[in-house]
């Protein structure tokens, strides 16, 4: 199937999406960011921006269920009546805007757009849906919230996951990335990307800021061997076992330094050839892995030529629920050396178990 009409939607939320975080990181004031019960930060661009997606895909899709990463509980009460003012203003200002190239009036956008308060935080809850279902769509407004708030690496994410031929899924993903560098190694290079994926059709970067202008540019990555990659891995110590990372480039003779990015950038950045393996381990204190983190990158990467597994070579899990199930960890890897990463990975494995 190829899911064009899914795929024209996905790519218009996200665009109109990057337009309102990219405002709010410019406007963003100290009160403007709330910390969740799991200690992580929001702001009200997370917040807006799940309302002006889940908006977009409400109206164009009415039957699918979301799982969106937030919900709306802490913007219901008295106590939150400045953050809810404001994200209000953020989400209806951005569906709002005028029409551009690919995007429908019956999608909810465009000068009648305006919706009340309450129409937008049930919209936000329309994202708590348990994530198992036959076609479902997941979204991570803000991926990387920390990196955001930094003015570094985050990520608009969506993917739409379906159960076909008893097997569940990613069938598209779309990654905005609005500060993305189009070469890494430039910083002032130009910013911003969005990267599309269909199963079965390639993954792609387009413009940011003009997305249906043009095919865009297909995405494959190079041969690398482990001479010549890197690691791509968090920025924030808390998300993964870093220094397991630096055991396992050791047992792969990696010399060059890793790249460290916020959010499923990485993916993004992997799928364009920047790195070769983006390794994720588990920190053990539980956490596990959503949805919503490894859908879309997942897709990408594996329509660019690469392979993702979990730490037992495993496919991940997109059939369980909001998360991936007992975290196992995540490589990611072309082809050709996903294979040698896993061998080194599950080598550090022993060594770590014999360490004990
Ligand atoms: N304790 C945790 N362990 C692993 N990942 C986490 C944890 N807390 C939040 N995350 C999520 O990890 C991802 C960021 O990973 P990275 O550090 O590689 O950028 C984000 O999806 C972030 O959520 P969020 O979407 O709220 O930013
Ligand atoms: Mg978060
Ligand atoms: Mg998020
Ligand atoms: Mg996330």
């Amino acid at each position: 199937m190829s899911y064009a009409a899914e795929k024209q939607v996905a790519i218009a939320a996200v665009r109109r999406a990057c337009i309102l975080t990219s405002s709010v990181f410019n406007n963003l004031v100290k009160n403007e960011t709330l910390t969740k019960e799991d200690a992580s930060p929001v702001t009200v661009g997370d917040f807006a921006a799940q309302a002006v997606v889940n908006t977009i895909l409400g109206r164009a899709f009415p039957n699918d269920p979301i799982v969106g990463e937030e919900d709306a509980a802490d913007l219901r009460g008295d106590a939150a009546t400045a953050l809810r003012t404001r994200i209000v203003e953020l989400a209806n200002a951005t569906l709002t805007a005028k029409l551009e190239a690919g995007e429908k009036e019956e999608w909810g956008l465009g000068p009648s757009g305006q919706q009340t308060t309450e129409q937008l935080l049930n919209i936000i809850d329309k994202g708590k849906h348990e994530g198992k279902a036959e076609r479902m769509w997941t979204l991570d407004p803000i991926d990387g919230t920390k990196g955001f708030l930094r003015g570094e690496q985050y990520a608009v994410c969506l993917s739409l996951i379906v159960k076909t031929e008893g097997r569940t899924r990613v069938q598209l993903g779309v990654i905005g990335c609005p500060n993305l560098p189009s070469d890494l190694s430039n910083p002032s290079s130009p910013r911003g990307g969005i990267f599309v994926a269909v199963r079965g059709e390639g993954a792609y970067e387009l413009p940011l800021h003009d997305p249906f202008s043009a095919p865009g540019r297909r995405l494959s990555i190079p041969k690398l061997t482990t001479d010549n990659l890197n690691l791509l891995e968090s920025v924030e110590k808390a998300h993964s076992k870093l220094s397991f990372n630096e055991v396992v480039a050791k047992e792969l003779g990696i010399t060059k330094p890793p790249t460290r990015m916020d959010s499923q950038a990485k993916y993004a950045a992997l799928a364009r050839g920047d790195g070769g393996v983006y390794l994720r381990m588990p920190t053990g204190t539980g956490y596990r892995e959503k949805i919503w983190d490894h859908a879309p990158g997942s897709l990408l990467v594996e329509e660019a030529g690469g392979k993702v597994t979990d730490s037992r070579g495993e496919d991940l899990r997109f059939d369980l629920g909001r998360d991936l199930g007992e975290n196992y960890g995540v490589i990611v890897a072309g082809e050709g050396v996903h294979s040698s990463v896993l061998d080194a990975v599950k080598r550090a494995l022993a060594k770590e178990k014999q360490g004990q």
